[in-house]
């Protein structure tokens, strides 16, 4: 065996330094406990210790399943193992296997906010690892036993299965053949195939390689097409040598006898054994346009470049996730825990593995985000031979796999907590991720209830109209394309995904609407300097000025523009044709939705270099206003360097007037200045100035400027892991937003909603 297996000169590739640095920097491992509760004061250690905590336990002993609403049950899986088959590295042991243990624990945290940690056994006795796992069921919602080889896995997991009231699930098995499932059902797809005519070589006759023949086989591919290889080649029937029951029920009529000769004209290739156990050769001995799953990990059983040497036609997948197409159970188990444990399974079934199998398989087919796509290592994700399968980081997994598997597991009777509003469900999930969908979450069902029609006045870009599709896509109302019909037709078809019937494109040259428009803008601005030919222009040639006259006529409901433009020249574009209303501020909002600290809101972020006392307390309740549209109990910070006078300095003057003049307005919201920070955000840290207003961290950060607006929501998503949105024009009489330069498929997405979003405010509102 090599001291590590990562040696290939790919961009990707880490060294063996690399990899244990990681693991040892800092503190040692992968993972560590948090408190969700708090422990700071007497009280607090009363509640959650002695003499509190009696009282879960007494509600627990009279009604077991009060567990899940009392301790982290519901949501804590095991990750367990013996280390008898790491990876692919063979018979490890216990100890050897912990990182990999860490690690799927930290898999499970990652993409299924699932709470899990590694148990290593280490025993090798299968009776002695059932009755050490069998007792443990109490404190865990699932169990997920990890390489563990075969054949004692399959006894293992049977037996856990018996005695245990909780999913057991052997993730090499189970799903590991979920995901090749997934890719095979996509690779079929691809070069034409039918299951049930398609031949399958399986090397390796393990625990991943039986449970990949048994649910293909239940997929509808014929068993006397598929045949499996071991060290003693092929698996046939009436071979006694290196036999157990679980090959025998695979064992194929057949006279091959080696690999070689099993390859000959078969369709798919799948490996589950070790580094190198398939040559070119072999390969070369396929059918036309081959399907080749070199899933041994950490190195394939060949690797993609001397696959594609030797077969150029063919479709090949590892498990490793620096090459394209990762055939690997992270795709699976985080998903389908999630989605078992939220119905309080009690097992996992073949419907359940067959649903996640299928909602993997139709994910792959569909457009990718532009997220997506960049985390693929500047790769270009579309459906196709590179990529047959969602890629790990994908941020829709969660929200399309768990929600099928709970779904199979309350059709086929195994929920023991039915989820009553599975769209809901699935929206939640997204949410559990990222926060930053939790609060887009109110604004989207606002939007999805009373879809709205939106232009998007950079119609002819390729992100502007992914972005409509997908607004479209999403139930948010009819996007209207500014731009020439045949443009954006022939870029759509560039980019495969053609538009849906009835997309609506507004040329603003050849626009009926042009003319009036014209006239319109020339009454509106005769007096500012403009001729009625500078209108004309405007109207035909700016897009933004068109589109804004579109909104200010009620031919559209909201504008969404600022991916080709400046902030500051689209503002003044869209300024031609609306005005700002009379009684506000205009300034900008963004969202900063942070995993630990909630939602905060941000402004101005867009528009006052330096605003004064009365510009600050506006922006304040206009910015309070907002967080109580969100849903949020608005608690408003003014910001400063200084904290209630200390240090003393120039800037907390109009900050000081700011939060006078909101005394004087007597307003319905907390709010408090000037604080630093840290104190606004960390009521902790407020024990020094018990005078303070606010009764909880501030979630509406008033800056004291643009310049310090700007670094902090442009550092924060960069040293952290909160998402921003906007800045989210707020002032204007009509809804308008404007996207950052160069802004994704998703940042525009976002601000569409949110602009369709508050034409629904303003709709009401009139
Ligand atoms: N991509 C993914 O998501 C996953 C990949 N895997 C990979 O699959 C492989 C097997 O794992 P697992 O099933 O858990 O392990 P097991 O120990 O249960 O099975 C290993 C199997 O591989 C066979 N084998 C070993 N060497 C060869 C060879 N040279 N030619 C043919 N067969 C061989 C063994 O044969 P015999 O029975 O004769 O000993 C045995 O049947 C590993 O490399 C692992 O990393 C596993 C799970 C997930
Ligand atoms: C991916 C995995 O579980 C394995 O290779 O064993
Ligand atoms: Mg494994």
């Amino acid at each position: 065996m090599d001291s590590l297996p990562i040696k290939d000169a790919r961009p990707a590739r880490i060294t063996r330094e690399e990899a244990l640095a990681m693991h040892a920097e800092g503190r040692p491992g992968k993972l560590e406990i948090r408190l969700t509760k708090p422990l700071t004061t007497a009280r607090d250690l009363s509640l959650a210790y002695s003499p509190g905590v009696a009282e879960p336990c007494l509600e627990i002993h009279r009604d077991p399943a009060t567990a899940y609403d009392y301790t982290t049950k519901g949501n804590s899986v095991a990750v367990i193992s013996n280390g008898t088959a790491v990876l692919g590295l063979g018979n490890l042991g216990a100890l050897a296997s912990k990182p990999v243990m860490e690690g799927k624990a930290a898999l499970f945290k990652r993409f299924a906010d699932v709470d899990s940690v590694d148990l290593c056994i280490s025993t090798e006795d299968a009776d002695e690892f059932v009755n050490c796992v069998r007792y443990l069921g109490p404190s865990f919602g699932g169990i997920n036993l990890e390489d563990i080889k075969a054949p004692e896995c399959f006894v293992i997991e049977q037996r856990l299965r018996e005695l245990m009231d909780i999913p057991v699930f052997h993730d090499d098995q189970h799903g590991t053949a979920i995901v090749a499932a997934a890719g095979m059902i996509n690779a079929c797809h691809l070069t034409g195939r039918d299951l049930k005519t398609t031949r399958i070589v399986i090397n390796g006759a393990g625990a991943a390689a039986i449970a990949c023949a048994e649910l293909i086989k239940a997929m509808g591919i014929r068993p006397d097409n598929v045949i499996l290889c071991d060290t003693k080649g092929v698996v046939y029937r009436g071979r006694t040598a290196g036999m157990n029951q679980w090959k025998s029920a695979h064992a194929a009529s057949t006279e091959c006898r080696t690999l070689s000769e099993a390859l000959e004209g078969a369709d798919i290739f799948f490996g589950l054994s070790v580094k190198g156990a398939v040559t070119p050769d072999m390969l070369k001995l396929m059918a036309d346009r081959p399907i080749l799953f070199a899933m041994a990990n950490p190195d394939p059983e060949i690797t993609p470049d001397e696959a594609k040497a030797a077969r150029p036609d063919c479709i090949i997948a590892t498990g490793r996730s620096d090459y394209p197409n990762q055939v690997n159970n992270v795709l699976g188990f985080p998903f389908i825990f999630r989605g078992a444990l939220d119905v309080r399974a009690s097992t996992i079934n073949d419907a359940m593995k067959i649903a996640a199998a299928e909602a993997l398989a139709t994910l792959a087919r569909e457009d990718v985000p532009e997220e997506v796509s960049g985390a693929g290592a500047g790769r270009s994700l579309r459906f196709g031979p590179e990529y047959i399968i969602p890629n790990a980081f994908d941020p829709r997994l969660i929200s399309r796999v768990s929600p099928a598997v709970a779904k199979a597991a309350m059709e086929s009777g195994v929920a023991r907590r039915p989820i009553a509003d599975l769209a809901k469900y699935a929206r939640g999930l997204s949410a559990r991720l990222d926060a930053g969908v939790g609060a887009l979450e109110k604004i989207t069902e606002v939007v999805r209830e009373s879809p709205q029609r939106v232009v998007f006045a950079e119609g002819e870009e390729e992100t502007v109209i992914r972005a409509a599709i997908a607004f479209r896509n999403a139930g948010y109302g009819n996007p209207v394309l500014v731009g020439r019909e045949d443009r954006i037709h022939a870029i759509a078809a560039a980019l495969g995904i053609p538009l849906p019937e009835g997309m609506e494109i507004a040329n603003a040259r050849l626009s009926a609407k042009n003319r009036v428009y014209a006239d319109w803008l020339y009454a509106r601005q005769q007096r500012h300097g403009m001729l009625l030919r500078d209108c004309q222009r405007l109207v035909n040639q700016d897009r933004n000025v068109f589109a804004a006259c579109m909104v200010a006529n009620g031919d559209a409901d909201a504008l969404v523009t600022g991916l080709t433009r400046s902030y500051a020249s689209a503002l003044e574009n869209v300024t031609t044709a609306i005005d700002p209303r009379p009684d506000s501020v205009m300034f900008g909002v963004t969202m900063m939705l942070a995993r630990r600290s909630g939602t905060v809101l941000v402004a101005d972020t867009a528009i006052h270099e330096r605003p004064d006392a009365t510009t600050l307390a506006e922006i304040a309740v206009q910015t309070a206003g907002l967080a109580r549209r969100l849903g949020l109990a608005p608690r408003v910070a003014f910001l400063s360097f200084s904290t209630f006078g200390d240090p003393k300095g120039s800037i907390p003057g109009p900050i000081r007037d700011a939060v006078r003049l909101l005394d004087g307005r007597e307003v319905d919201f907390e709010y408090d200045g000037e604080m630093a920070a840290d104190v606004a955000l960390d009521p902790a840290l407020r024990s020094i100035y018990p005078f303070c207003r606010l009764t909880g961290p501030a979630n509406v950060l008033v800056m004291p400027g643009l310049h310090a607006a700007h670094i902090l929501t442009k550092a924060v998503p960069r040293l952290t892991s909160a998402t921003t949105i906007g800045p989210v024009l707020m002032g204007l009489t009509r809804p308008v937003q404007i996207v950052p330069m160069g802004a994704g498929v998703n940042q525009i997405l976002d601000m569409a909603c949110y602009a369709a979003y508050a034409a629904v405010v303003h709709q009401a509102a009139e």
